[in-house]
């Protein structure tokens, strides 16, 4: 029986990342970098594919866990009859090589520990040969070694490395783990006094991180947990964000939606990367446009949904046959399909997160701007193309309503860009494509007789990515047609209050290529919150703000989706685009204060994102999303 998506927590060191069990056994772990193949992958079939259990060996009777601080150093204390131990897991940042350690401490009476370490390449099919003697072993096979330092004499047999030792009270037992590639040298020695220091010296790094925060409002814990795990997701070198360390997690227990997020989509890096700016990150705003801009080098018309960590383009989707798949969702895919998507909607977003970092003080780049203007000609002449929207259904090419909405921020932002920023461009030809856009929303989004926009032009379904529209200013929140197209989402969406992306029910029209039934979409339902503030609805946001903030696990972490009917976190985990409206939203209310502050103030509180020249438009003067 797996154990339950919230029952995971993470630690990182801005490469990679891991998953570790409250039960002790760290079951996810991919090596060197976030999208390297899993040698512990047990969260996605079972212990034979790889994990490290690090727990007492009788049975236990309690278990509690916290981040040392605001870190992402994990301490799990485990209580059992013989007495209470601690353990202590987190990966150093980055320097040299990937590194993971782990120290036991007795708390309290004498306790019995197991170590089961049981390293499986490729993800989870590869036992490794096991060298070495005493507290050093090398595992390895192919292109990956992995140094196995134990604090105690260990023993190996059938691919694995097992410690039994007892702690007794103020005793510490530390172990660590280190990556190498082929040809490099292993780490130097390691023992408890050094997996103190460097506990301390991970500890301290995050906790710098975090005093950059500018965010002061009554949800500051909840934010600054939800900013390490985006800074988390980032990756160092480039500045890369991904949307989750994991694959797979399965949006609907024991279906098919299971997909692989371990890259970088322009979507839910730049909604990060404004999350991250508004909150006083602007170098992680400057690392993600150097990152963009590598990305996107080359011909603009080429310019893909989603890539690697450092820009790579080939992200070929296949199964993993030998993983059973967490609770039994199969197949397990890595790689994404959705990578040779057509989604317009990432065209109004780089413009957008661009238009953003100027705003926000981060120096003009000129290449940037060169980008941005290929993106427009290349989205002047292609925005009425159909395509598979901000979903990435993998059903038929739609015109989807919010993608040429988004095809509308991109006019927008470029227009602003001269306006504004006195950038260089043909301010009134893209104004004139904008008020064109916006026309065609206003008079094939909308369904007149309804009330509300619609999913896509000339359909009758409804759709959460509406929720966005005041948000990036297309709309007031309390213009009427928005008001209503809330009232239909409420109507039709919702699951005990918790929004689905749209529907996917048996015996409605298939949308989406893939048999019914997903979770209710997280991101979808906090920006239904801010709606709820916008519109001045402020008690019915906060309690809808605050319903999703239980869902976070004991940790504060969220994944995509929640299943309504069984209770649970689903999908991917910890998932960027669920963390980064939980910090939009907490912000809203710091800054919007209630229902006073409607659209047209001279100070948005959503900055830059909101009010717009186009005739016939009432500017929303949005929040961010
Ligand atoms: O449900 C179908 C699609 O699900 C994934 O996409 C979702 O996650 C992305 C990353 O967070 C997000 O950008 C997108 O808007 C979501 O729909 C999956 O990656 C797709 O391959 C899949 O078609």
């Amino acid at each position: 029986m797996s154990l339950r998506i919230e029952d995971y927590a993470l630690l990182g060191d801005t490469h990679t990342a891991a998953l570790v069990g409250c039960d002790g056994s760290i079951d996810w772990l991919c090596l060197p970098r976030f999208d390297s193949a899993a040698c512990f992958a047990a969260i996605l079939g079972g212990p034979d594919n790889g994990r490290w259990l690090l727990a007492p060996a009788g049975e236990r009777r309690a278990v509690a866990r916290r981040y040392r601080g605001d870190s992402l150093v994990l301490e799990t204390d485990h209580a059992n009859a013989d007495g209470r131990v601690r353990v202590t897991d987190f990966m150093p940042v980055r320097e040299d090589r990937p590194v993971l350690t782990r120290i036991v401490e007795g708390l309290r009476g004498r306790v019995a520990m197991r170590s089961r370490l049981c390293l499986r390449f490729d993800y989870g099919h590869i036992a490794p040969w096991i060298r070495g003697d005493g507290r050093r072993r090398y595992a390895y096979a192919g292109p990956d070694t992995v140094v196995v330092d134990a604090g105690v004499d260990c023993r190996t047999g059938a691919g694995t490395c097992s410690a039994d030792f007892t702690v007794g009270e103020g005793e510490r037992v530390a172990f660590r783990i280190a990556w190498c590639g082929p040809r490099e040298q292993p780490p130097g020695a390691f023992g408890a006094h050094q997996a103190e220091a460097a506990a301390t010296a991970t500890e301290r790094w995050w906790q710098r991180w975090v005093e950059g925060c500018t965010y002061r409002g009554v949800y500051r814990q909840a934010v600054v947990r939800s900013l390490l795990t985006l800074k988390a997701l980032s990756y160092a070198p480039s500045g890369g964000i991904v949307a989750a360390p994991t694959t797979s997690l399965p949006e609907q227990l024991g279906g098919v939606r299971n997909w692989d997020y371990r890259y970088c989509w322009l979507r839910d890096a730049t909604f990060t990367l404004m999350a991250l700016l508004d909150a006083g990150y602007e170098q992680e705003a400057v690392a993600w446009r150097e990152w963009l801009l590598r990305a996107l080098a080359g011909d603009p018309r080429q310019m893909q949904i989603m890539y690697g960590v450092e820009g790579e383009r080939r992200l070929t989707e296949s199964t993993l046959d030998h993983l059973e798949g967490y609770a039994d969702s199969r197949p397990v895919r890595i790689g994404n399909a959705a990578s040779g998507q057509v989604q317009l909607d990432v065209y109004g977003e780089v413009m957008d997160a661009l238009h953003q970092a100027r705003s926000h003080g981060v120096p003009p780049q000129q290449d940037a701007w060169d980008i941005q203007r290929a993106l427009m000609d290349h989205l002047e002449s292609h925005w009425r193309d159909p395509d598979n929207g901000i979903w990435e259904m993998r059903g038929p090419f739609r015109d989807f309503t919010h993608s040429k909405i988004m095809a509308w921020v991109a006019a927008d932002r470029a227009v602003k860009a001269v306006d504004h920023l006195r950038l260089d461009g043909p301010a009134e030809s893209w104004k004139r494509l904008r008020q064109e856009i916006f026309d065609d929303v206003c008079e094939n989004g909308y369904d007149t007789r309804r009330g509300t926009f619609t999913q896509a032009y000339g359909s009758k379904t409804l759709d959460a990515s509406l929720l966005l529209i005041p948000s990036v200013g297309f709309l007031a929140a309390t213009d009427e047609r928005m008001t209503g197209t809330v009232a239909s989402i409420e109507k039709e969406l919702c699951q005990d209050g918790f929004v689905q992306r749209y529907t996917t029910t048996e015996g409605t029209e298939a949308v989406d290529g893939l048999p019914a039934g997903e979770g209710a979409f997280l991101p979808c339902t906090f920006w239904l919150a801010d709606n709820y503030i916008m519109q001045g609805r402020t008690d019915e946001g906060r309690t809808l703000f605050e319903r999703l903030m239980a869902l976070r696990n004991d940790l504060g972490l969220l994944s995509e989706e929640y299943d309504t009917s069984n209770g649970r976190l689903i999908g991917n985990f910890p998932q960027a685009f669920s963390h980064v409206p939980l910090v939009i939203t907490a912000q809203n209310f710091q800054e919007g204060g209630g229902p006073a502050h409607h659209r047209s103030n001279a100070r948005p509180p959503f900055r830059g994102r909101g009010k717009t020249d186009a005739a016939g438009q009432e500017s929303g003067g949005g929040r961010r999303t």
